[in-house]
């Protein structure tokens, strides 16, 4: 009996560079989201917590340095970029945000990329990727191409700091100027730390739980050094929950102002998933009933979740610009638009070149019409908090602005609500920023009904 020919030995491959590649492929291939694809890989495929934080470094990383890594490849390749085969690409910026960006030295970057490249598409598609990969490597460190890539000063900033020459443009715009620019590029850059919430739950009895710290703003806030936090009790009961402290400023920012007359009917219009909505819940005075509402059934269901066994609570599926409750029906309504996500660049790393400027003014449309239903739900003498977590002026200020031109508007400024918070003012409203206090780029106004 012959035995069968015996194939030839696989190369071993990488668990952290695979599970890095199988991430760059979701998100191409499939409009995958990093964050919530990695960690079901990182536990599905059991890595050894070094390989999970080389993974978690390679994925986030070539899916941040697309741009930059993709001006650089753009020269070595005879053909156009997008009519490489998109796994070929995936692996050339992944091997490239080695060369470049991590002290890998260069014959593993190339090595290790080569084997995947062989397993996962070919002999003949490993032989391009020496080539290229090797020509990146000759060509030195981020620095040497950044020079050779030349262009004007904000090209290259774009290119440095990792952003679309948009987004760029975008933060200056809604900065002012340039002083904070590059660093405002740079945080966000960095992967967030974790902030917590303190529900129904003491502040201090959750850092000492968590062995986190006080955030500094919001007085539900504990910012995490690190582990998990689906570990923690407070958490897995809902007395407490993941938040960045950003979004707890935004919801608080709703109950800063004292009303005249009733104040026993809250809203929160775009409420799913319930992140703000259950922070409402827990600090609101005994007597006020919140409805949480969001035209997507199945957003309104987390709402529903988020919001188990607490009392006084309705949540409805419904859309913000056709309110189906008779208008004056609230006291206190929150409207946290749907909006780009600019401000949160931070966690979703490949967001930034997911978007583009054309997504900004249908979204400005949806926003001032779910301004002016929010303007319509809430009695005379109430108020409205307009927040998106976008710094975009036209998703920002222009809507408030618009709002605030009504006759029947007044604007309430955000800076005298936060003496706490340091250079919160963004005229009359509020911007917070990852560079200045470390949370997402949340944008807050403030609105009154007069009449
Ligand atoms: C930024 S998210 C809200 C986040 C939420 N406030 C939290 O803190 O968890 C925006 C929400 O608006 C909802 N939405 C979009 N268009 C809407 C509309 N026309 N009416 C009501 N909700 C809408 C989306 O389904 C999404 O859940």
């Amino acid at each position: 009996m012959s035995r069968p020919p015996r194939k030839a030995p696989r190369p071993r491959l990488d668990g952290a560079r695979l599970t890095a590649y199988d991430v760059l492929d979701g998100v191409s291939s499939r409009a995958a989201f990093a964050n919530l694809l990695l960690p079901q890989l990182l536990r599905e495929r059991q890595l050894e917590p070094r390989d999970a934080a080389f993974a978690t470094q390679l994925a986030y990383g070539t899916l941040r340095a697309q741009g930059t890594l993709d001006a650089v490849l753009t020269g070595l390749v005879s053909r156009p970029l997008a009519e490489l085969d998109p796994r070929v690409l995936d692996l050339l910026r992944l091997g490239a945000h080695q060369l470049l960006d991590l002290r890998v030295p260069a014959h593993a970057a190339v090595a290790t990329t080569v084997d995947l490249t062989r397993a996962i598409v070919g002999t003949g598609a490993s032989g391009l990727v020496n080539a290229v990969l090797r020509k990146v490597a000759a060509g030195g460190d981020r620095a040497a191409w950044l020079e050779r890539l030349g262009g004007g000063p904000q090209e290259r900033l774009a290119l440095a700091t990792d952003h679309p020459r948009w987004i760029v443009d975008a933060w200056r715009d809604a900065l002012g100027g340039e002083a904070e620019l590059e660093a405002a590029l740079l945080a966000d850059d960095t992967a967030p730390e974790v902030h917590l919430v303190a529900r129904r739950v003491a502040r201090d009895r959750l850092a000492e739980e968590s062995g986190g710290e006080p955030g500094p703003w919001s007085p539900y806030a504990v910012r995490l050094r690190g582990g998990d936090p689906g570990r923690l009790p407070s958490v897995r009961s809902g007395a407490a929950a993941v938040q960045d402290e950003g979004s707890q400023l935004a919801a608080l920012l709703l109950t800063r102002v004292p009303l005249e007359g009733s104040d026993t009917a809250w809203l929160d219009t775009c409420a799913g998933p319930g992140g703000k909505a259950g922070l409402l819940a827990a600090v609101r005075p005994d007597g006020v009933r919140l409805t949480a509402a969001d035209r997507a059934p199945h957003r309104a269901e987390l709402v529903r979740r988020a919001l188990d066994g607490v009392d006084d609570v309705e949540v409805l599926v419904a859309d913000g610009r056709q309110p189906p409750w008779p208008a004056g029906s609230f006291d206190r309504v929150l409207l946290d638009a749907p909006c780009t996500g600019l401000g949160a660049l931070r966690r979703r790393p490949e967001v930034r070149w997911r978007r583009t400027p054309e997504d900004v003014a249908p979204l400005a449309e949806l926003q001032t019409a779910l301004l002016d239903g929010a303007l319509t739900s809430v009695r005379p003498g109430g108020v409205v908090a307009y927040v998106t977590c976008s710094p975009h002026t036209a998703e920002t200020v222009d809507v408030a602005d618009a709002a605030a031109a009504r006759e029947d508007v007044e604007v309430l400024p955000v800076a005298p609500l936060f003496p706490e918070v340091p250079d919160v003012a963004r005229g009359r409203y509020g911007q917070l920023w990852p560079h200045r206090h470390g949370t997402d780029a949340m944008f807050m106004a403030l609105l009154r009904r007069t009449r």
